[in-house]
């Protein structure tokens, strides 16, 4: 497998004329906090004091987890194909949303435990119908993470817009994200597990020791790619093989919640240039989001007490992208406006 080769966005010319672009705007200089942040970071990524933002699409990853066997998800395993017959039916969070903020929505079948024939709107990468239960075995083997990883890679370099949001959808999944969490941070489990779609206390406890358990039995894991094939998902798997490739072509990655998070991590560990690319849309209520963006330096635009997933945050958070394209290629300067700069 080729992996992308991403370069840092650091250029300290081009920072420099950023600041002096965004300071010279009519307000009060950093007025505009994280919308500031936001567009330097963007020019960066763009390499170019015009920004843009344009064709922004989600990407949505559906796959199942044989671990789901062992009792570690409130909602049945089935959820994840009715929920992707839902988002074909535009019935979804994340259609409404998207629709909502003018954003292309593309589904991808990664490894649903289902047949649904071949389907309009639905792109089909299936690789397998579900990973293979973590607790007893690895979830994937070698060729079929490498297959996910550039299936990935392949869908992201068709792209034509320069965002890219990451939503997912598969019952379980919570379970791997934290699995990886623990793995590539050594954050203890307790603190990475969460109840995902609402496990009692005693349910969360359970997913915990399912995950230790896991862990002790798969010790020899430790490079990222070792550990995604042993605990991922086809799904997560993808997403990282798509978001490698986004950052490659300097798209800006727009990364959704816990399970999105998981896999941005995996390719991180890989390739941590990727970071200068990401923008964080929000923090979620699944317990360890919080912890997995401090262990990333990452600074969540959003907090909203979400914990749904498909990319919602994703959809959400693009129209502060917009706002901070058009400040700077929209807003007067001091000169221009002929306003009073600052006297102290
Ligand atoms: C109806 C429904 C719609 C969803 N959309 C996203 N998820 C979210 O919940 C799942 C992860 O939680 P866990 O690990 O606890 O199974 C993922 O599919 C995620 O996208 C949903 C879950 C349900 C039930
Ligand atoms: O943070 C998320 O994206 C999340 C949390 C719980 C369940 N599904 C998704």
């Amino acid at each position: 497998m080729l992996t992308p080769a991403i370069h840092t966005t650091h250029n300290e010319t081009l920072a420099a004329e950023l600041d002096r672009a965004i300071n010279n705007k009519t307000k009060p200089l950093g007025s505009l906090g994280a919308l500031e942040t936001l567009a330097k970071q963007i020019g960066l990524i763009q390499n170019t004091r015009q920004i843009s933002i344009s064709d922004p699409a989600i990407l949505v990853f559906a796959a199942d987890h044989g671990v789901v066997a062992e009792g570690i998800s409130a909602y049945p395993q089935d959820v994840t194909w009715q929920m992707v017959e839902n988002f074909l039916a535009q019935g979804a969070a994340i259609n409404v949303f998207a629709a909502q903020n003018k954003c292309a929505l593309h589904v991808v079948d990664a490894g649903v435990n289902h047949d649904f024939g071949p389907r309009d709107g639905l792109i089909d990468r299936k690789l397998a119908k579900g990973t293979h239960n973590f607790a007893q075995q690895a979830a994937m083997s070698n060729a079929i993470c490498t297959a996910a990883l550039e299936a990935g890679m392949a869908l992201a370099a068709e792209l034509k817009g320069n965002v890219v949001g990451f939503g997912e959808m598969g019952i379980g999944n919570t379970t791997a994200a934290a699995a990886l969490m623990h793995k590539l941070t050594g954050i203890p489990v307790a603190e990475c597990v969460g109840a995902g779609t609402g496990l009692s206390p005693e349910g969360v406890l359970h997913k915990q020791h399912v995950i230790e358990a896991a862990v002790a039995r798969h010790s020899r894991a430790v490079t990222p790619f070792d550990i995604l094939a042993t605990f991922g998902g086809l799904e997560i798997a993808m997403m990282a093989g798509a978001m490698l490739k986004a950052a490659e072509l300097r798209k800006v990655l727009l990364i959704d919640g816990f399970i999105v998070t998981s896999a941005l991590l995996v390719a991180a560990r890989m390739q941590p240039a990727i970071l200068d690319y990401c923008v964080f849309s929000h923090c979620s209520n699944e317990q360890g989001h919080q912890k997995m963006l401090n262990a990333l330096q990452a600074r969540p635009l959003l907090n909203l007490g979400l914990r749904l997933g498909e990319g919602t945050g994703c959809a959400l958070a693009l129209p502060l992208l917009h706002a901070a394209a058009n400040f700077v290629n929209q807003m007067a300067t001091f000169e221009s406006a002929q306003v009073s700069e600052k006297s102290e």
